[in-house]
């Protein structure tokens, strides 16, 4: 069973003030007890906005290891990549050493590019944070509703993404949930059916990140719908 935190706000601005500060603090606790602070970054427009309020923060920010949860197969420096985005609104105009960016290699193709990775995550141990999205059919990172990944894998070579582009790479399930802390950041009313069906315990690859302290979600009134009334 997942267990699930759910933390409701607002608005998608409140989501993301609220989730730069856990992370903040997160990484002051991680550095103070370990030396270092491990973050898996998500793409989409929410985390997006985090990143922003980060790049304005100030950390210590060479104790940070960032890493991605999925990536699209593009070339390096398309638009649509997730590295990118991350890059142009946040790792660019912060201090973290550029050998402590793990940017998972796509434009390698999903094969080649899944084996790539697989020995970065596999020297992590444990994340310290997870952060993920959640489209509208409930998939995470690139794990997509239907596909089927062999469950050991720690990275999967995604085809067939119902969203474009259909090939991309992903950390699996059990690479996610091997984090102290998961944060998922969900908004928008397009957003509603899937958390319906998360809340009523359907198996959307959402519901098969189970760290041990349990998923954290932030959400907005507006992809809560009904079930904040
Ligand atoms: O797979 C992709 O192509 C998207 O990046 C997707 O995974 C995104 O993270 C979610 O759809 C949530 O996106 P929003 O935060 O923009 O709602």
């Amino acid at each position: 069973m997942q267990k699930i935190h759910w933390h409701s706000f607002a608005t998608a601005d409140k989501v993301a003030a609220s989730a730069a500060q856990q992370i903040l603090a997160a990484s002051e606790q991680a550095i103070a007890a370990r030396g270092a602070f491990k973050l898996v970054l998500a793409g989409g427009s929410t985390p997006e906005k985090v990143y922003q309020l980060l790049a304005e923060s100030s950390a210590d920010w060479n104790n940070w290891h960032i890493y991605y949860g999925d990536e699209r197969c593009l070339p390096v420096d398309h638009a649509d990549r997730n590295s990118r985005m991350a890059g142009s609104v946040f790792l660019d105009k912060v201090s973290i050493p550029s050998g402590q960016i793990h940017t998972m290699p796509a434009e390698l193709g999903p094969e080649k590019a899944a084996e790539a990775y697989r020995p970065t995550i596999e020297q992590v141990g444990r994340f310290d944070m997870v952060l993920l999205g959640m489209g509208e059919d409930g998939h995470t990172a690139s794990l997509f509703p239907g596909h089927v990944h062999s469950s050991d894998e720690t990275v999967h070579a995604v085809f067939n993404s119902p969203k474009p582009p259909p090939e991309r790479i992903s950390l699996s399930s059990k690479a996610l949930s091997n984090s102290l802390q998961v944060l998922f950041l969900v908004t928008g009313a397009g957003k509603q059916e899937a958390v319906k069906q998360w809340r009523q315990g359907e198996v959307l690859p959402v519901a098969l990140i189970r760290p041990d302290a349990g998923v954290d979600v932030y959400i907005d009134e507006a992809a809560l719908g009904d079930a904040c009334r």
